[in-house]
């Protein structure tokens, strides 16, 4: 963890045949990338979830018994869960709608101040994904959940106070959320569920029982964290326009059609948030005539496929254009995991990232703004990382 995002990559350029043997957390590790790879790592019979994760990233990053914990039919039951919630036609547009309106709300109390872009687009993310999952939250509420929620990611991958953070403030919410749950079921439960609080709070697991109160407050805060977590790309898409300017010229212009989602796919692609995903080889396994014992560590290099030149024209170029030309560059791009988000473990809330991004980056292109000098550097030695300074900015 300590090499940060040049690790995987640079093992991978060291080696020939695009598998890398290693050890992470004293295991045994095998790390693929590619399109067939995807393939590979994705099919059940190959991969398990099952003990792969460490506690240390379950009690900051996920939480124990997450969907991503996961296997067989118990990961297919939770899963259509999520998907019936994130991937249903209309969620990415509506919660969309709610980043719009909150972040409009959040510029028109700015002034002339100097605010930190991944800040504001924190709280703004989490005011909006509470006002659509039907959790009620005020203002400095609002920035408590945001700062927990942006800790909880922060300090997944070290150890040391930022770890500490992380487990303090996913504590904290779990129990919030729990105690939310649990004065939902004290009413009587509706046939229609009217949000995703209802939805969860009624979720049945395999044996016909709603899931326990600690269990959904986990799986809502797999909705809330991820979405706030979107604030690590809105900074991105700002240090991009202060980049190249032309960026903010040709989102602002909306002279092409669809270029905001095209920009949004860029910005997923180049930056650096997800490394790799990973999870226990379920048995003997053959991967281009190396073996792999049972119970290995597999992972899939995220952000190394992201920039694999035998996938990406100019990989350390940002061109959204990339992604205005067809439908068949997106099947590369692993930012959120590969393969089918309806069977395997794939992100279910790709489209709301998008969406909730393209929708960020027009209003942000479309304020006129000054950067004071700033440390704008993103160190790859860091995980997650950042532009230093947050991205400051006052509007001008
Ligand atoms: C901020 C941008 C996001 C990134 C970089 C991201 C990345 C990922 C990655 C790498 C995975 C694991 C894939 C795998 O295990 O193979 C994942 C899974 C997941 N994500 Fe996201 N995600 C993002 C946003 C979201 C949003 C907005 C939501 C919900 C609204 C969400 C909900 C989930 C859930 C529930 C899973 C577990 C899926 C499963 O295990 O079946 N994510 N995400």
């Amino acid at each position: 963890m300590s090499h940060g995002y040049a690790w995987l990559p640079n093992r991978m350029r060291a080696e020939t045949g695009g598998t890398v043997r290693t050890r992470l957390l004293g295991r045994q590790t095998v790390a693929l990338r590619g399109p067939e790879a995807v393939g590979f790592f994705y099919d059940e019979q190959h991969v398990v979830r099952t003990s792969a994760l460490p506690d240390p990233v379950l009690d900051t990053l996920f939480g124990q018994g997450a969907v991503h914990t996961l296997d067989g039919d118990a990961h297919r039951a939770r899963k259509a869960m999520f998907n019936a919630l994130l991937r249903a036609p209309d969620a990415p547009a509506v919660l969309a709608g709610h980043v719009g309106w909150r972040w409009r709300e959040a510029v028109a109390g700015w002034g002339r101040e100097r605010v930190v872009l991944f800040d504001e687009s924190a709280r703004v993310l989490a005011l909006a994904v509470c006002d659509w999952v039907g959790v009620p939250l005020t203002g400095p509420a609002a920035a408590e959940l945001a700062h927990d929620c942006t800790a909880m990611v922060d300090g997944f991958a070290t150890p040391g106070p930022r770890h500490l953070r992380a487990r303090r403030a996913r504590a904290r919410q779990e129990e919030a959320l729990a105690r939310t749950v649990l004065g939902v079921r004290e009413r009587p439960e509706p046939e229609l569920k009217s949000s995703a609080l209802e939805t969860l709070a009624w979720h049945r697991g395999q044996d016909g029982n709603p899931l326990d109160p600690r269990t959904a407050a986990v799986e809502l805060l797999n909705i809330i964290r991820p979405t706030v977590a979107i604030a690590w790309f809105a900074t991105f898409a700002a240090h991009a326009m202060h980049r190249w300017p032309h960026q903010r010229d040709l989102l602002r212009s909306e002279s092409e059609k669809g270029y905001a989602e095209a920009f949004a796919h860029e910005v997923r692609r180049f930056y650096p948030f997800a490394p790799f995903v990973g999870g226990l080889a379920a048995r003997d396994l053959n991967w281009r005539g190396e073996d792999i014992t049972q119970g290995t560590l597999v992972l899939l290099d995220l952000y190394g496929q992201n920039h694999d030149p035998a996938l990406w024209d100019h990989p350390y170029r940002f061109d959204p254009h990339r992604f205005t030309t067809g439908a068949e560059t997106l099947d590369h791009l692993i930012a959120q995991g590969g393969g089918d988000p309806a069977g395997g473990h794939r992100c279910p809330g790709e489209d709301i990232t998008v969406t909730a991004l393209a929708v960020l980056a027009t209003e942000l292109a479309g304020l006129d703004f000054a950067v004071p000098d700033q440390d704008l550097t993103i160190p790859l030695s860091r995980m997650p990382t950042l532009p230093r300074s947050g991205f400051e900015m006052s509007l001008s």
